[in-house]
């Protein structure tokens, strides 16, 4: 079948770029505070704007300021005088943003307040939530302790894992049997035996002895995500540090390890790879390039589908919780906003605009809010 003209449900009928709009930064949470910020009654910050910084305003251009403001700047290891003040203005900025996003941690009684009576079901990104970001996407590995605190979270709350990577390569890292998986950013979701709106894209098989439903509504697009990640392959070669990674659905270009001069060639060559192939989309993750295919599925979706999945979806006692880090993650905190349906929880350590409704700085506050999760389901059971 010729994918670049052959729209099926659930594709969409046109190519459909990132909304950039919507992920873009408040100029009054940028982290770069000059001594000159001024604050206003209402806890507003008024920031002079700089051109400068990674986290620029994304609004204003292309795929190549969105590039650059894909990810935090890495932490300073050495600081001089100047950059203390500046340390302290980055501290202030994100507390103020903790006023719109609080923690995850220090609000956990009102959380654990709401969710009385309720069965919790917990949805976790893998990387920048489970694991940290690291250059090497083959080295994202996830800590023994924070397996544990994920094994005993399933044990108390159904738990699923969203992820961006292809399914297997999730598995390979989490090595837990008692979730479920959703890979390619949902495209691939491994899930319980149950009846589900969605049976024209379900496949039942048993695997490791347990009976699954395999749902994979972009399949028709494996070859096309074959050809593109080839191509991907051979034309970036030559450009240092540049990484194609196949995520069976999707195809990540990352270009963390590229000197910045280069950026611009490899956001070129996604950019007009992407012209030959006009049912495939381009969104941005962290120092990553997405391609994956135009279809009407996203995390959020997943999300819903998992819930419709396990007989859970649309029930006031059922309290889903998100927890990501990535821009794609977004769609699963607006299904959970939009519907009131749970709380999305975004995992932060620089301010961002969200639709989650709490943060937390990084993975290890990610392992404490499981942890106190599990502590605060036994100590009800009792
Ligand atoms: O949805 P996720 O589980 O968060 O996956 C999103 C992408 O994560 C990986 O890339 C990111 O993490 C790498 C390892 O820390 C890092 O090197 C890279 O810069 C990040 O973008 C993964 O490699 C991608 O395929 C996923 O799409």
């Amino acid at each position: 079948m010729d994918l670049k003209s052959n729209p099926t449900s659930p594709v969409l009928p046109e190519n459909t770029p990132l909304n950039i709009s919507r992920l873009a930064l408040r100029p009054s949470v940028v982290p770069c505070l000059s001594p000159t910020a001024v604050f206003s009654a209402g806890l507003h910050l008024t920031i002079p704007r700089k051109k400068t910084g990674i986290l620029d305003d994304v609004r204003s251009t292309g795929w190549l300021d969105s590039m650059k403001a894909s990810s935090p700047p890495p932490k300073r290891i050495t600081r001089d005088a100047n950059d203390e003040s500046g340390a302290a203005d980055t501290d202030l900025a994100y507390r103020i943003w903790m006023l719109k996003y609080p923690s995850g941690l220090s609000s956990f009684e009102q959380i654990a307040s709401y969710a009385k009576g309720k069965k919790i079901v917990l949805f976790l990104d893998y990387d920048g939530t489970l694991s940290p970001i690291v250059d090497n996407p083959d080295c994202a590995i996830m800590s023994k302790s924070m397996r544990a605190a994920v094994r005993k979270a399933a044990n108390c709350f159904p738990t699923a894992i969203i992820s961006g990577r292809s399914r297997d390569k999730v598995l390979e890292f989490v090595k837990l049997t008692e979730l479920y998986y959703a890979g390619s950013h949902g495209m691939d979701i491994m899930g319980p035996v149950r009846k589900s709106s969605y049976n024209d894209h379900i496949e039942h098989r048993v695997k490791q002895r347990k009976e699954v439903n395999i749902f994979q509504p972009a399949s028709e697009f494996l070859p096309m995500i074959n050809e593109v990640f080839n191509s991907l392959v051979e034309s970036t070669k030559d450009i240092a540090g540049a990484r194609v990674e196949n995520n069976k659905f999707c195809v990540s270009v990352h270009y963390r390890n590229v000197d910045p001069a280069n950026w611009p060639v490899v956001g070129g060559i996604v950019q007009d790879m992407l012209k030959d192939y006009p049912r495939l989309r381009l969104t941005h993750g962290r120092k990553v390039l997405e391609v994956r295919p135009v279809i009407n599925w996203d995390k959020g979706k997943a999300v819903v589908f998992l819930l419709e999945s396990l007989g859970l979806n649309e029930r006031e006692d059922v309290l889903p919780i998100y927890v990501g880090d990535d821009r794609t993650d977004e769609d699963a905190f607006k299904v959970l906003r939009e519907g009131n349906r749970g709380y999305g929880i975004l995992v932060s350590s620089v301010p961002k605009e969200s639709s989650a409704h709490y943060s937390l700085r990084d993975p290890s506050e990610v392992m404490e809010f499981l942890k106190l999760l599990v502590r605060w389901k036994k100590s009800n059971a009792l």
